[in-house]
C-alpha cells in the first residue's frame, strides 16, 4: 500500500483564491481593508521566514499587514505598550505575535494582553476556552489547517481513535480539543508517555508534533492512518524533515502530509481566514 499525499500546498493555494475573492468581495461593497499587525521581536532567522511568508501571503490574498521589528532586548512593558495601541487601532482586525519570543519576554502576559477578537492566532486563553467548549470562535492556526487537511480526505473522523504527540500550547492542546470536538477518541502523548509506540499503534488518526526528527517509525503506524506530521526538523543531509520517518510510513498510511509541502502551508493560510473573520466580526462602529 502506498499512502495518498495531502497536500497542503496545493490546498492552501486553492484557500487563498477564494479569500482573494471574499476580501475583494467585501471591499467592494464598502468595507475596510482587513488588517493584520504582524510584530516580531528580536531576530530569530526563521521567524525571519515565516512572518515575511505571512505577510506575502496576506498581500495576495489583499490583506493588509503592517510590521512591528522591535529589538531582541524590547521589555515586557515596551511590547504590552505597543499591543494597547494596536488593540485600539479600527484599521487593525487582527494581531500577530511571533514566536518564541526572547526568554526575556513574558510570553503568556503577552498572549493574554491582546484583545480576544483580535487575537488571529487563537492562542488567548478566552478563544482556547471556546474551543474547549466547542463554541470557536479564533482557532489556532495549525490545528485548524490540520482540520481542513482532515476535511479533505473525507474520512469520517467520528468514532475514530486519534494519537497525538506532543502537548505544546500552539498545537497538541488546541488538536486535541478539536479532534475532541470532531468526536474523536483522544489521546496526548508527551515526553513522559510510556510505550509510545503501542500508543501511536492504536492511532487511526496520527499528529506528530513533538520536534524530535524522524522520532515516529513507519512500523509503528497503523496500517491505514492518517498520518499528520508536524514537524519542521533539519535533517542530516541539509534539507527539512518531519517528526515521522515519511518514506515507512508511506507504505502504511491511507494518507499523510510531507514536510516541507503539508501543514506548514495551511498554518499560514489558516491565519489569513482568521484576520477576515475577525474584521467581519468587528464591532462596525470600529470599521
Ligand atoms: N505567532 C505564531 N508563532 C508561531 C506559529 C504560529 O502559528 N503563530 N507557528 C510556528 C511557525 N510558523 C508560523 O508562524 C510556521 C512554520 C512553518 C511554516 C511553513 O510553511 N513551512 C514550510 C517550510 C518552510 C521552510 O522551508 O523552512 C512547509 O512546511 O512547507 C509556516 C508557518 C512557530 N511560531
Amino acid at each position: 500500500m502506498t499512502a495518498k499525499l495531502l497536500d497542503g500546498k496545493t490546498i492552501a493555494a486553492q484557500q487563498r483564491q477564494t479569500l482573494r475573492e471574499h476580501v475583494a468581495a467585501r471591499v467592494a461593497a464598502g468595507q475596510s481593508v482587513p488588517g493584520l499587525a504582524v510584530v516580531l521581536v528580536g531576530d530569530d532567522s526563521a521567524s525571519q521566514i515565516y512572518v515575511r511568508n505571512k505577510r506575502t501571503a496576506c498581500a495576495e490574498v489583499g490583506i493588509e499587514s503592517t510590521a512591528y521589528h522591535l529589538t531582541a532586548d524590547t521589555s515586557t512593558a515596551e511590547l504590552l505598550a505597543l499591543l494597547d495601541q494596536l488593540n485600539a487601532d479600527p484599521r487593525v482586525h487582527g494581531i500577530l505575535v511571533q514566536l518564541p519570543l526572547p526568554a526575556s519576554i513574558d510570553t503568556q502576559r503577552v498572549i493574554e494582553h491582546i484583545a480576544p477578537e483580535k487575537d488571529v492566532d487563537g492562542f488567548h486563553p478566552y478563544n482556547l476556552g471556546r474551543l474547549a467548549q466547542r463554541r470557536p470562535l479564533l482557532r489556532s492556526c495549525t490545528p485548524k489547517g490540520i482540520m481542513t487537511l482532515l476535511a479533505h480526505t473525507q474520512v469520517e473522523l467520528d468514532g475514530l481513535d486519534a494519537v497525538i504527540v506532543g502537548q505544546s500550547n500552539i498545537v497538541g492542546r488546541p488538536m486535541a480539543l478539536e479532534l475532541l470536538a470532531a468526536r474523536c477518541t483522544v489521546t496526548i502523548c508527551h515526553s513522559r508517555t510510556q510505550h509510545l509506540a503501542e500508543k501511536v499503534r492504536a492511532a487511526d488518526v496520527l499528529v506528530a508534533a513533538v520536534g524530535v526528527a524522524e522520532l515516529i517509525q513507519g512500523d509503528w503506524i497503523k496500517p491505514n492512518a492518517i498520518v499528520i506530521d508536524v514537524g519542521m526538523n533539519r535533517a542530516t543531509h541539509g534539507g527539512l524533515c518531519g517528526d515521522v520517518q515519511f518514506a515507512s510510513a508511506l507504505q502504511k498510511a491511507s494518507w499523510i502530509t510531507p514536510v516541507p509541502g503539508g501543514v506548514g502551508p495551511m498554518t499560514i493560510v489558516s491565519l489569513l481566514e482568521n484576520t477576515l473573520q475577525a474584521a467581519e466580526y468587528a464591532p462596525s462602529h470600529l470599521l
